[in-house]
């Protein structure tokens, strides 16, 4: 872990109408973090996350990224600074391959505009292309380049999605239930890569398997109606009390 904070919450506050989803939420995260994010359904997860991303704006509060208040600033915005997110549902598209999807992030990183794969200009174009293929390599993924997404089992195309976000070359990468709906093999094989990611990329994972969650952390967030519950190391976590009761209904965490 780096001592750097990269990531500033401070007291944010959202409601929608009258609800009062996020209350008094402030939260510092230093690069390399690995921080899970628990609490029951409807804690405001992720809405939390959509304040990080750009996809909310919240109503009281400031989110600064490496110091820049980006509080207002639009997701793609955000996107160009280094906040990636993958969602809980798949977010690919299903009929293009996993080397064109993989091409059309890239092409948005580099802001090339949208002109499809007809060849505007070479140099880019092929740059784009040799920066694919080495990601395909490095993911163990060369050999089904031109395999349709719609073709991939669902534990697959979570793992696109995830060399996707980390194709932008993000320093921050949220991952919003990682693991939901997979088998335990795909789980097992999910973790793995995420223990494996680069030491420098934070991340900041929903999780409801609470395995999954304890055994990737370093620090964990509990979410409560609202408020932050609890932010501490996984172990003081799990002898937590409130949270044991509260979050557990009584019984204890893992
Ligand atoms: N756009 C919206 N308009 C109104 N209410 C919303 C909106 N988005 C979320 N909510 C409400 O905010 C609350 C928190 O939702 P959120 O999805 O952030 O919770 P969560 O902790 O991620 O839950 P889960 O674990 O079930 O995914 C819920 O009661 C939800 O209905």
């Amino acid at each position: 872990m780096y001592e750097e904070t990269i990531l500033e919450v401070n007291a944010i506050n959202k409601r929608f109408g009258g609800l009062e989803i996020l209350k008094e939420v402030s939260f510092d995260v230093s690069r390399g973090e690995r921080i899970g994010i628990i609490g029951p359904n409807g804690a405001g997860k992720t809405t939390f996350f959509n304040l990080l991303t750009g996809d909310l704006t919240p109503t009281q509060g400031t989110i600064a990224f490496h110091g820049k208040h980006i509080t207002n600033e639009p997701n793609y915005k955000r996107t160009r600074r280094g906040i990636a997110r993958t969602f809980q549902k798949n977010n690919l598209l299903e009929k293009l391959s996993i080397f064109e999807n993989l091409l059309l992030v890239l092409q948005r990183k580099h802001g090339i505009k949208s002109t499809w794969f007809k060849v505007r200009n070479n140099r880019s174009y092929r740059a784009l292309y040799e920066e694919a293929e080495a990601l395909l390599e490095t993911w163990g993924l060369h050999g089904r380049r031109n395999t349709k997404v719609e073709n991939l089992s669902y534990g697959e195309q979570r793992q696109i999605e995830i060399m996707l976000g980390v194709a932008t070359d993000p320093s921050v990468l949220l991952l919003d239930e990682p693991t939901a709906g997979m088998s335990q093999s795909e789980t097992d094989y999910i973790v793995e890569l995420l223990k494996n990611l680069p030491e420098a990329l934070t991340l900041m994972i929903i999780e409801h398997d609470l395995d999954v969650i304890f055994g990737l952390s370093d620090r964990m967030l509990v979410l409560y109606n609202g408020h932050v519950l609890a932010d501490d190391t996984p172990e003081a976590i799990r002898d937590n009390q409130q949270v044991n009761e509260i979050y557990m209904g009584k019984a204890r965490v893992v």
